[in-house]
């Protein structure tokens, strides 16, 4: 397929949303590149143990399904839905379960992957709460961080990328549901938010 004037160069498809891009962060190859670092970090770490992965939804379901692909160990996967009330830009650390596990974690691994730990107030909620659980282990694996935008400290082994404090889409990421589905990482025009 030809690639369309508004998609940025080299960045392969964008879904249409090529004009509300302002600049892309990272592209969808340095985001597999590094999936498959974590992923042989992950099963270095954890050789001869089953892992469960939670991902935390929406935005980790993309992040969820090319790690478990590039993981080489036995895993089993769930999801969990959270809802920070806060503006569709920030989260406010109070957190309402809108899906929660379909299983017992009792003595399991249990490793939770996050797209984005922006405040940490939603992770750190979360770890309270599954570590409630007894796992057997608990671990975060974040595909993003925001060192500058940190709240509160939380606990995470593996991290992706640390970002800039800017509010990013794509790869599972959205502004107001839109642009989860684009195969990078960029940040919007700020036409984009005024309405
Ligand atoms: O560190 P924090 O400031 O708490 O922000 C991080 C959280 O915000 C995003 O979720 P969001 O609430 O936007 O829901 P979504 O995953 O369904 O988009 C993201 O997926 C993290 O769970
Ligand atoms: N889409 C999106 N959601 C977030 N949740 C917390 N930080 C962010 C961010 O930068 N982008």
């Amino acid at each position: 397929m030809s690639e369309t004037a508004s998609t940025p160069a080299g960045l392969g498809p964008d879904h249409g949303y090529g004009p509300d891009i302002h600049h892309v962060l990272l592209s969808e190859e340095q985001i597999q590149a590094k999936i498959v670092e974590l992923a042989d970090q992950v099963a270095r770490d954890y050789a001869g143990r089953e892992v469960l992965l939670v991902g935390v939804l929406k935005g980790a379901v993309l992040f969820m399904s090319d790690f478990a692909r590039a993981l080489r160990l036995p895993t089993q996967m769930e999801f969990m839905a959270v809802s920070s009330y806060g503006s569709s830009t920030s989260s406010s650390g109070v957190v309402r379960i809108l899906k929660d596990l379909d299983r017992d974690i009792s003595d399991r691994h249990v490793l939770v992957l996050e797209d984005i730990i922006d405040s940490g107030l939603t992770l750190s909620w979360l770890l309270k709460n599954l570590g409630s659980r007894r796992p057997a282990s608990l671990e975060v694996c974040a595909l993003l961080r925001k060192p500058d935008a940190i709240k509160v400290e939380v606990p995470v082994r593996y991290v992706g990328f640390d970002i800039p404090n800017e509010f990013v889409v794509g790869y599972g990421l959205d502004y107001a549901e839109r642009y989860r589905d684009l195969p990078y990482i960029g940040t919007l025009k700020p036409e984009v938010y005024g309405d």
